[in-house]
């Protein structure tokens, strides 16, 4: 059992508690990824919790747009001295979920550790890394990843910054001709970071060799001031990450040294010579870490949201089930049940698809150290796919959290308008959705003309080299996959044959493309759903444990399963494979599923162990003690210091004076 078992919490949430069938501990270190690591998290987060310096002097809501910003800076930087002074890595606390909680709206450093310093490392040469590396290390160089421009963001061949090669003075020019050649969006650009990896249009004696990558100093090292020929800003608020420092960069003519170009991949030489790289999306390359990284992340949002909407409908009584009877708690409701059961579901999805692409990631970057570019496509698709995926499944899932939760939902202090912001802005960041559903439809298509050919494919598209024939009546785990295969299949067949359609008719092949991209889209969701639930499937097959932990993730396992055909129960219908009566033996198996995880979901969700300042929600809290908190926190708005405020002075009653003159 939960170590928290002993904690006081109001009477619903213990009965929740003590209905709890399996171990917690044991459920939680399985998400943890083992004993140890539960450990090492647990171990950071009383780092952490003892930190007066995370302790926001006022609600950060309540601040300016300015302080907001400046005490997240603070706080970053102070866990920067900390860690240094602790030994520890600043990049595994950040990912660990120790660290959830302490900033609020954004990190100003976020992009420098994640997204700059694997760019150096996964872009640069030995020689250069040693250069720049050292300079990170000793915190000379802050970065951001600066890509996006005003009028580009998703189509990179669209970029207009040009970095013009001088054989005279061996350097690069670095120019933003257009108001859209911009760049626009970098986190902590704006004002915290002294250096951007940028992206730009290599040009060397008047030919264009596409997008390449530059380090680029933008600020003094010791002023901090903005260099000459380089402009600097922040973009102004958004509707969340208010605190990451989003900024814009303008360059004029701006110089910088040959071998400021990154050349792990590509090379310019002195004479101006253009050495290509083995792959020619190899610049693209810290883009599919960071999308393979979205995926845990995404999760990790999820189980937040999970977590204060399960606890709170454990708390919360409304209406009557039984005329005349208590108000039940909400969870009771079946309808209650269908909005947050599947999310909980959804959260173990990606958890284990989340480690299965990590994997993948790691295999596959290995064999491409080695010169093997061969798997590059298939990670391409698999790590657009599930970012895609995630991202839109947690969004969706922290909206369904938050109605979930009625009108406290809405207040700021359940946490879930940060929460929603924070996960919604994934769907657009590293390749907005659409676009990377259709690298994944491009990718399915082309391997499905492949198996046409008789050409052999690759592992996660095996599948669509001939016709699946499942068994019919079998809804087994295994029969539903098979039941899966098919549905994705047909509509892959189908699709591509439209296609053909559209171009025997005369149209041009993009137009085509374009005119059937809403089934390309179906096709790329629906491969990646097949994918996710596999790896479900097969983790859960091999999880090791007690029996009541593995009926868990069983049952969880199942009832994401079932929900998933019921939600695309078309497809299976129309390729055949499932049967209207198997849809509607699985859809009653589906509401039986919520009866039995019912009890459990108290238990489920606090084994993901947040505690309650990670999950900073009034209606999350480990006690129970919703509208205490509630009240308490309405306390702390400024309007409340005074009993009748300014503005009534000086707007109210100089109105109510005059009186109104019609009769209307
Ligand atoms: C494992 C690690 C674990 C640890 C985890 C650590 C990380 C943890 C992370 C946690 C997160 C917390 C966040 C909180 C804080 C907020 C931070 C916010 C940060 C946000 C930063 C940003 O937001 S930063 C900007 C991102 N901006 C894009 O993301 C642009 C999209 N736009 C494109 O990416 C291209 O524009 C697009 C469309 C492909 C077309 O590119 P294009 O036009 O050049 O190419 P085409 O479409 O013509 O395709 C031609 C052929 O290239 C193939 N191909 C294309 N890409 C390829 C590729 N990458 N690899 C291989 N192959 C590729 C394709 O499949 C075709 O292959 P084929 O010909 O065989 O079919
Ligand atoms: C919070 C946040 C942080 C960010 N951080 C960074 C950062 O650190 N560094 C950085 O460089 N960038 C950053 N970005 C920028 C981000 O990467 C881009 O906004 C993103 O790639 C989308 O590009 P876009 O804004 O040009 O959208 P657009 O491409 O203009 O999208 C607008 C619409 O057009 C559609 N569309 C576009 N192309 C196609 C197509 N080919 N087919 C069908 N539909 C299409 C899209 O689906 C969408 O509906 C950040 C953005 C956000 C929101």
């Amino acid at each position: 059992m939960s170590s928290h078992e002993t904690r006081p919490c109001v009477p619903d949430l213990k009965k929740e508690r003590l209905k709890c069938d399996f171990n917690v501990e044991e459920l939680t270190n399985l998400i943890d990824g083992g004993k140890e690591k539960t450990a090492l998290r647990r171990k950071l987060r009383s780092v952490i919790s003892s930190e007066s310096a995370y302790i926001d002097p006022i609600p950060p809501e309540y601040m300016s747009h300015e302080d907001q910003f400046s005490n997240e800076l603070r706080k970053t930087c102070h866990t920067a001295m900390l860690m240094n002074k602790q030994n520890i890595d600043i990049k595994t606390l950040q990912l660990s979920k120790a660290y959830i909680g302490v900033l609020k709206d954004g990190d100003p450093l976020w992009v420098h550790y994640h997204v700059f310093i694997p760019s150096i490392t996964g872009q640069s040469d030995p020689e250069q890394q040693k250069i720049w590396m050292e300079k990170i290390r000793t915190w000379k160089i802050f970065g951001t990843y600066a890509q996006t421009e005003l009028g580009h963001g998703t189509f990179l061949r669209g970029l207009e910054t040009t970095a013009t090669y001088d054989r005279e003075t061996r350097e690069f020019i670095l120019n933003s001709p257009t108001i859209t050649a911009t760049k626009w969006w970098p986190g902590g650009l704006g004002h915290t970071v002294n250096f951007a990896a940028v992206m730009a249009q290599l040009y060397v004696g008047g030919k264009c060799y596409g997008p390449h990558m530059f380090m680029v100093q933008l600020r003094d090292e010791n002023t901090h001031e903005s260099l000459p020929g380089v402009t600097l800003g922040e973009i102004g608020p958004r509707f969340g990450l208010n605190t990451n420092g989003n900024g814009f960069l303008r360059f004029d003519h701006y110089r910088i040294p040959r071998r400021n170009m990154l050349m792990k991949h590509a090379q310019v030489l002195e004479d101006g010579t253009y050495v290509k790289p083995s792959h020619s999306k190899l610049s693209y390359g810290t883009m599919v870490r960071v999308r393979v990284g979205i995926v845990r992340d995404t999760c990790i949002q999820l189980q937040q949201a999970v977590t204060i909407a399960t606890r709170y409908s454990a708390v919360r009584h409304q209406s009557e089930l039984i005329p005349g009877e208590p108000e039940p708690q909400i969870l009771d409701y079946q309808t209650q049940q269908f909005k947050i059961l599947p999310q909980i579901s959804s959260v173990f999805a990606l958890f284990f698809a989340a480690n299965s692409v990590i994997d993948a990631y790691y295999s596959v970057t290995a064999q491409m150290d080695l010169g093997d570019m061969s798997l590059l496509p298939e990670l391409h698709a698999l790590s657009s796919g599930l970012k895609a995926l995630s991202a839109s499944d947690a969004s969706r899932g922290v909206e369904i959290c938050r109605l979930s939760c009625g009108g406290h939902g809405y207040l700021a202090s359940s946490n879930f308008p940060r929460l929603y912001t924070q996960t919604t802005c994934a769907i657009t960041y590293e390749g907005e959705n659409t676009v990377l559903w259709l690298q994944v439809a491009r990718y399915i298509i082309k391997s499905y003309r492949s198996a046409q050919n008789g050409n052999n494919l690759k592992h996660s598209v095996s599948y669509l080299s001939k016709q699946p024939r499942p068994v019919r009546g079998d809804l087994s785990n295994n029969g539903l996959l098979e039941a899966f295969k098919a549905a994705v299949f047909k509509l892959v067949s189908d699709t591509e044959g439209r296609i053909q359609r559209v171009c025997a008719k005369g149209q041009n092949y993009h137009m085509a493309w374009n005119q059937c991209s809403l089934q390309l889209l179906k096709c790329a969701e629906a491969h990646t759903r097949f994918y996710v639930c596999e790896q479900f499937v097969r983790k859960v097959e091999m999880a090791k444990g007690t029996e009541n932990v593995k009926k868990i993730l069983k049952n969880l396992c199942r009832l994401y399963l079932t929900h998933h055909v019921s939600v695309n129960s078309g497809d299976f219908l129309k390729s055949g494979s499932l049967s209207q009566n198997d849809i509607a033996v699985l859809e009653e198996e589906m509401c039986s599923l919520l009866e039995v995880l019912r009890p459990q979901a108290v238990s489920i969700v606090d084994a993901f162990d947040f505690d309650d300042g990670q999950l900073n929600s009034c209606l999350g809290c480990w006690d129970g003690d919703v509208y205490q908190r509630l009240y308490d926190e309405a306390l702390k708005s400024p309007l409340n210091k005074t009993d009748v405020p300014e503005a009534y002075y000086k707007y109210l009653r100089p109105l109510m004076q005059v009186g109104l003159k019609s009769s209307l």
